[in-house]
């Protein structure tokens, strides 16, 4: 699930239209992907294959309880991903199970709304402070960091020199390791300007030819004056810059032999042109370089990242960021000072790429890379790190995903990553060998907090927690019509509009009731081409769209300092991430006491493929794989279309050997292919003994999760209802804004241990998800459960 999407977005959007009382858009369509392939896939019938060691000794389940009947509930909207099981000796996958629907209809007419005061946190939205265009500020203060920002010089590792060549700034593009696979000059950002004043001489040679001689002497000789100032200018400048390098390179020197606050401001001021440390930041940087792993809490926009830039520098080994989304890896990259060399793998990179990427951490080139979680599934990752190539620091970004604590990650569906609840310290010390972790959030509760320093081993004395709201926020509640709201104060005068929906198809009807009513506005998703959001994003920043209707796949990375409101269109969380169950319920298979089976990394399963140089049959003489691959695919129009899982599964093979195979094939021109259909495959580890005490055990801790989300949710609608009808705007509240009084039940919240004891009177007097019979969700997932377990093996 690397994926730059909603990140559950595409989960999100397998969910069926759910508003009984649509709001004053028209109403949804139908839902496109309904009628997707998207199955759970499992083959009881090979429960017994050969399994790998137990990973740890079996507890005793809950007692056994009798399989409940089936339940009366609607199907359940098909995923956008299949779960299939992965077998290394066993063929064939044959059953398909479906899975059961949850009671649909949930909808919120409130809408609630978040208002921003004043521009940002970020100081240099400051107008006292300096900008690019402003390097003075207003109040003069020197602007060391755009000067600075502009000399800047790479510095690949502080041990391990790179050539000259890669020792330049990326034009502002921040400051990753380029790779230059094809040696194709023009992907590069410096490209030819090294060469300039040599193809400048080429030219000026070619031109010669076409003057009389005294035309030619003297052009010759303005040509090579220009040269030579040239060069002088080259020089000068790469000599301020070797100089500035040096300097750099001694205040790392000098954090190394002491880690003072001295010596850290020295190379701030250095490295970033800041006069001082914020809040919280040099105490997490001594932490750090202290090797003690540490929680961080600080809020949004607050200067996270640099308590792990500046540890880069001074650690011997690599820094690891774990990161939700790709799109957020790519802005975090591009904002690494040029002075650190940054990478990222995913999997949307080309597989020459990857290997460029791998030599590169390998090499020492690369002193900062980011991963998404469900790298940590992947060995070939793990074996990236040696004794050479090793890990000096862990930083876990977006850390309360790891928080597996009345899933709280779950609740909040778009950071809910089984693959962060695998992140444990215990995984990363044996399989990687760290010293130390930081993990970093803008918002977690007290539980969550505890939860996550307890996965990840950060002892509570090593919690740095700052202020968790924004002080610069207006909140409010309004029952109003969304266009009704837009054509009035304060929504007419803000210039940049973000509207976040729940679901994709909220987004575009949203969109369009707006566009239709004269408002011109774009929407944007994950189901929308990459192209296509990455030239939405621009245009929003380039204040050339106003408003955009976005699910939460929309604003990771986004950094706009100008977003004058923002507007919660849908009440934040509610029962339709129920969807993730299934990929919930293997995580816990795989983390639980007992590992029952080992997800593999995500794999599109449906390959499309031609042959181009030998034909299939000789092709299929010489290659097993190719014999079973013309076996089991179907012929549309020529290619040649099957399932991986299937083909991998009569050989023997893993899905990663099949993928490896086909890559393989391809760049000796073999053939070419094309892969779609996301899944999830696993393979089995441990049988388990007693299918229905799981399913109980399993249904017990769904329960909980459930309930939790319900009561969150509960919490939620019950801060935004006290502001309508309850708030007797004492302290501030009016109107509509309720900054004091939404301020204060947040931080209450964030304070509680998860509010286990939300109210319930306004539950029963104006909460919709009462009527829920959650007797029937239970259902439904045991129902499903025991389908996925293997029924036909009891
Ligand atoms: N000590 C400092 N002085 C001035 N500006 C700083 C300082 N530290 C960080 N900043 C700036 O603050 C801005 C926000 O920093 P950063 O992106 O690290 O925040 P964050 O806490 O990671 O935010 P998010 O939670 O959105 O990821 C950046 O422009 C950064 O350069």
């Amino acid at each position: 699930m690397e994926t730059d999407s909603d990140s559950g977005g595409s989960h999100i959007s397998a969910t069926p239209p759910r508003c009984q009382n649509p709001p004053s858009p028209p109403p949804p369509q139908t839902n496109t992907l309904s009628s997707s392939n998207s199955k759970v896939r499992v083959n009881p019938s090979h429960l017994s294959e050969t399994k790998k060691p137990t990973k740890s000794k079996p507890s005793q389940p809950a007692p056994p309880t009798p399989p409940p009947p089936p339940s009366d509930s609607t199907p359940l909207p098909t995923l956008p991903f299949q779960i299939r099981r992965s077998f290394s000796q066993n063929p064939s996958i044959s059953a398909f199970n479906s899975l059961e629907t949850l009671p649909a209809g949930f909808c919120s007419r409130l809408a609630s709304f978040t208002k921003i005061q004043k521009p940002s946190l970020r100081f240099e939205n400051d107008q006292s402070l300096p900008t690019p265009s402003n390097p003075q500020g207003i109040n003069g203060i020197k602007s060391d960091a755009f000067a600075k920002k502009k000399k800047q010089i790479n510095l690949v590792s502080v041990d391990v020199p790179l050539p000259p060549a890669k020792l330049r700034k990326c034009n502002g593009e921040g400051n990753f390791v380029r790779l230059n696979l094809n040696n194709n000059k023009r992907k590069f950002a410096n490209k030819g300007k090294r060469n300039k004043s040599f193809r400048g001489k080429l030219s000026y040679r070619r031109s010669k030819k076409k003057l009389n001689k005294n035309e030619t002497e003297s052009k010759g000789a303005e040509d090579e004056y220009g040269l030579i100032i040239e060069n002088l200018e080259q020089n000068q400048k790469n000599r301020r810059a070797a100089g500035e390098l040096e300097l750099v390179e001694d205040a790392v020197r000098a954090v190394k032999d002491e880690a003072s606050n001295e010596n850290l401001g020295r190379l701030l001021r250095l490295v970033y042109g800041y006069d001082s440390f914020r809040d919280g930041q040099l105490e997490a940087i001594k932490m750090v370089l202290d090797k003690k792993s540490t929680m961080l809490v600080l809020p949004t926009g607050a200067g996270k990242s640099l308590c792990y830039q500046i540890p880069a520098m001074i650690l011997p080994g690599l820094t690891l960021v774990v990161c939700p989304l790709v799109a957020l890896m790519i802005d975090q990259l591009r904002h690494l000072p040029p002075v650190i060399h940054g990478g990222f793998l995913s999997s949307s990179q080309r597989p020459e790429e990857v290997a460029e990427t791998i030599r590169l951490i390998q090499v020492g080139a690369i002193k900062v890379l980011f991963v998404s979680p469900e790298r940590f599934l992947n060995a070939d990752f793990l074996s990236i790190f040696t004794a050479t190539s090793f890990i000096s620091l862990v930083v876990v970004d977006e850390a309360h995903c790891v928080s597996e604590c009345k899933s709280e990650s779950i609740n909040r569906s778009h950071n809910f990553r089984p693959s962060y609840m695998r992140l444990r310290a215990s995984l990363l010390r044996a399989r990687l060998n760290v010293e130390c972790i930081l993990a970093m959030t803008a918002t977690a509760t007290t539980t969550t907090l505890r939860d996550v320093m307890s996965a990840l081993e950060i002892p509570l004395s090593n919690l740095i927690q700052k202020a968790q709201l924004r002080d610069n926020l207006q909140l409010s509640v309004s029952l109003s019509d969304l266009l009704m709201l837009m054509k009035s104060s304060p929504f007419t005068e803000v210039q940049s509009i973000i509207i976040y929906c729940k679901f994709q198809f909220e987004t575009d009807l949203i969109s369009r009731y707006l566009c239709d009513n004269s408002i011109s506005v774009k929407s944007y998703h994950s189901g929308i081409p990459a192209k296509d959001r990455s030239r939405i994003q621009e245009l929003f920043c380039s204040n050339k769209i106003r408003v955009v209707v976005a699910t939460v796949a929309f604003g990771m990375g986004l950094d706009k300092r100008d977003v004058g409101a923002v507007i919660h269109y849908s009440l934040p969380e509610s029962l339709e991430e129920y969807v993730q169950v299934m990929l919930t319920l293997l995580t816990c298979l795989e983390l639980g006491e007992i590992q029952y089976l080992q997800l593999l990394p995500e794999l599109n399963v449906t390959c499309t493929l031609n042959f181009h140089k030998t034909t299939p049959t000789l092709l299929a003489d010489k290659d097993k794989m190719v014999a079973t691959i013309l076996k089991k695919s179907e012929t549309k129009q020529g290619q040649y279309v099957f399932d991986i899982p299937t083909v991998a599964n009569s050989i023997g093979a893993t899905t990663i050997d099949v993928s490896n195979q086909l890559l393989n094939l391809k760049m000796r021109g073999e053939i070419t292919y094309e892969l779609k259909d996301p899944a999830y495959c696993y393979t089995i580890v441990e049988v388990p003994s007693d299918f229905c005490a799981l399913s109980a055990h399993l249904t017990k801790w769904l329960s909980e999760v459930e309930n939790c989300k319900v009561r969150k949710l509960d919490r939620m609608f019950h801060a935004a209802v006290f502001a309508v009808d309850v708030c007797e705007k004492m302290h501030g509240c009016n109107g509509s804004l309720h900054t004091p009084c939404l301020q204060k039940n947040t931080l209450d919240y964030f304070r509680g241990d998860d509010n286990c004891d939300v109210p319930n009177k306004i539950g029963q007097s104006r909460g919709r998800y009462v009527q829920i019979n959650f007797q029937v969700v239970m259902e439904a997932a045991k129902a499903e459960l025991l389908n996925f377990a293997g029924k036909d093996v009891l």
